[in-house]
């Protein structure tokens, strides 16, 4: 591919808008502009709770979806609570997806301690075949929803850094600042402006 194209696997509306977003800033100081191309492929994914081996697998499915020589990316992301050592992680998409919002608060209601992570991992596919991952982590703790629930669990994760909001009471800018997401892209794109890809 030319042009510093890069295909982003998701079926994430959401997580579409945020990724464009976010390497689009500062995009002016570097003489390399990326080009995303989205492929809305459903992948396969790995069940585990090591997040790496889930996005390097991600990473893969992409790669076979594709074919060889294109560089791809996906990213996984995972909400973890401290008192259940790091479940549901990248179950969380199926716990939001059965029991809603609601539930998985009152899920942490017998404990103290309500403190979470939320996680991105990227894996990135070279058009020479390599793989590199990258990954965000913003820790915060989970609480009951407050603001727009329009993306996943943004509403119920409450970030140390955000003094006191939500993501989802947040602005777009603000989230990506501090949020998993932008730490993990953030790697990405030092990567992508210092290497031939
Ligand atoms: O910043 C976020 N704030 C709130 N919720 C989020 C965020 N990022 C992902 N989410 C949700 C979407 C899905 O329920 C699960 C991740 O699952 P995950 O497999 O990574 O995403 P997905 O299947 O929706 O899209 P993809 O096609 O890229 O795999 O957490
Ligand atoms: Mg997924």
């Amino acid at each position: 591919m030319s042009n510093n194209e890069i295909v982003f696997v998701t079926g994430n509306a959401n997580k579409l808008k945020e990724v464009q977003s976010i390497l689009a800033q500062d995009a002016n100081s570097n003489n390399k502009t990326i080009h995303l191309i989205n492929e809305a492929l459903d992948l396969e994914e790995l069940q585990d709770i090591d997040l790496n081996a889930i996005a390097l697998a991600k990473g893969k499915q992409a790669v076979l979806a594709l074919g060889k020589g294109k560089p791809v990316f996906v990213e996984d992301t995972a909400l973890r609570f401290d008192e259940f050592n790091g479940l549901p992680g990248a179950y969380i998409k199926w716990f939001l997806k059965s029991m809603g919002l609601d539930k998985i608060v009152k899920m942490l209601e017998p404990f103290e301690n309500k403190n979470a992570e939320a996680v991105t991992t990227i894996c990135f596919a070279g058009s020479k075949g390599e793989y590199h991952i990258f990954q965000g982590i913003t820790k915060g703790k989970i609480v009951s929803s407050r603001g727009p629930t329009t993306f996943g669990w943004d509403s119920i994760f409450e970030p140390l850094e955000s003094h006191g909001l939500t993501y989802a009471e947040m602005s777009k800018d603000a989230k990506n600042a501090i949020s998993h997401r932008g730490k993990a892209f953030a790697q990405f794109k030092e990567y992508l402006y210092q290497n031939e890809f």
